[in-house]
């Protein structure tokens, strides 16, 4: 079959990492006999310097008649790039916000689980990682504080800044549809995360999950408070299964995650609607400490193209080939810098890429 992926590499470190996840896709398509078009688009820092400004019509038009979406990472260093001497829509994030809108992709998947391989990147001491975590962040994509309106004045000569953190129930309904699924498919447990204890907007999160749980019987709800969260996730990170949260509590939450999994280079991540375009990213971001030196961790950008296979395309063999390659690597012995432990083969980016393309076999 033939797909057609729009590839946004972005900036930083994105370039490289979505070239290793171009490669294994390659790789997949000529095992499998699917070809996979791709389409570069600019997006972010790299479209600033293009276009002036972060995302152009153009390129969301292209991402919307694309079968699915392979993202890198946007941004700069923020106290220290040009890229961020305007408001807040000129900015590099700005055109991952929007093309997240723009797509209608409201609900955010990342899964974070420890391969045991893993054990010693993991900063948690053994007794607390026991027989390790496999739990699965559903983060609220589109709605939230990072959507609501904000603004910067000076009143009274006073500097005064306003972000405006609002859900409709019917937003909170439809992310927690799809968590309730998902958990209904894995252990029959999901944990909501709010700040119900303060936050109009958590309360209402909370009835809407409450109401919705109704619908799924099989599925065991509890409601946690996201400070305690926080802390939960590095205490016993193995009581967690389908965690559902609004949008900034999961952007928070699932780096601490993927922390724990040994290295933020770790954790994919899908993006989905109600159709079958989803966006494919790394749940890091552009990193732009380590960009250009061929150390960055590809495996978290290769993990969601073998989430695009699955979700996108139907094609749960392939994902399942991905998956296997990234474990084969891991058992073998080959680590990228950050997930590096004594006895391990280092390796750079582009040797992390081949070698788990070359192990993809039917
Ligand atoms: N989805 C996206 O495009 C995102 C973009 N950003 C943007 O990225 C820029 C940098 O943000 P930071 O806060 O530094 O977060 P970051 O996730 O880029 O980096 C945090 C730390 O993790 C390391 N790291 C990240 N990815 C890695 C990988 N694949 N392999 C090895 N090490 C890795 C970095 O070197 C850094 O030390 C900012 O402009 C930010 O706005 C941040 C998060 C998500
Ligand atoms: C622009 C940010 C919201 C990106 C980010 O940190 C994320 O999606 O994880
Ligand atoms: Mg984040």
């Amino acid at each position: 079959m033939n797909f057609r992926i729009a590839v946004i590499p972005g900036d930083g470190i994105g370039p490289e990492i979505v070239t290793e996840a171009m490669k294994v896709l390659d790789r997949v398509g000529a095992v499998y006999g699917h070809t996979f078009t791709y389409k570069k688009l600019l997006m972010g820092g790299a479209s600033i310097d293009v276009h002036g400004v972060p995302l152009t019509e153009e390129t969301l038009a292209e991402a919307k008649n694309s079968d699915s979406v392979l993202l890198g990472a946007v941004g700069g260093n923020v106290g220290n790039s040009r890229w961020y001497d305007g408001a807040p829509e000129t900015r590099p994030e700005a055109g991952l916000l929007g093309i997240r809108k723009g797509l209608e992709l409201f609900a955010n998947i990342r899964p974070a689980w420890l391969y045991k391989e893993l054990a010693d990147a993991c900063p948690l001491k053994k007794e607390i990682v026991g027989d390790g975590f496999d739990m699965v962040i559903m983060r609220e994509l589109t709605g939230g504080l990072y959507f609501g309106e904000r603004h910067t004045r000076v009143e009274n000569g006073v500097r005064r800044a306003t972000d405006t953190l609002v859900y409709d129930e019917n937003e909170i309904r439809r992310i927690a549809v799809k968590a309730f699924e998902i958990a209904g498919k894995r252990s029959g447990k999901l944990i909501s995360v709010d700040k119900a204890n303060v936050l109009d907007s958590s309360r209402l999160w909370r009835a809407v999950v409450d109401e919705t749980a109704k619908e799924y019987p099989d599925v065991a709800v509890s409601h946690m408070l996201v400070d305690n969260c926080a802390m939960q996730l590095v205490l016993n990170p193995g009581q967690f299964d389908v965690v559902l949260t609004e949008n900034m509590f999961g952007d928070i939450l699932s780096d601490e995650a993927s922390e724990i999994t040994g290295s933020i280079g770790m954790l994919p991540s899908a993006s989905l609607g109600e159709t079958k375009l989803g966006l494919y990213e790394p749940s890091h971001g552009s990193a732009p400490d380590i960009a250009g030196k061929d150390i960055a961790n590809p495996i978290a950008t290769i993990l969601s193209a073998a989430m695009m296979l699955r979700y996108s395309f139907d094609l749960d063999e392939e994902a399942d080939a991905v998956e296997a390659a990234v474990q084969m690597v891991l058992t073998e012995g080959f680590r990228t810098g950050d997930i590096y432990s004594e006895g391990c083969r280092k390796v750079g980016t582009r040797e992390m890429g081949g070698l788990i393309a070359d192990r993809i076999h039917r």
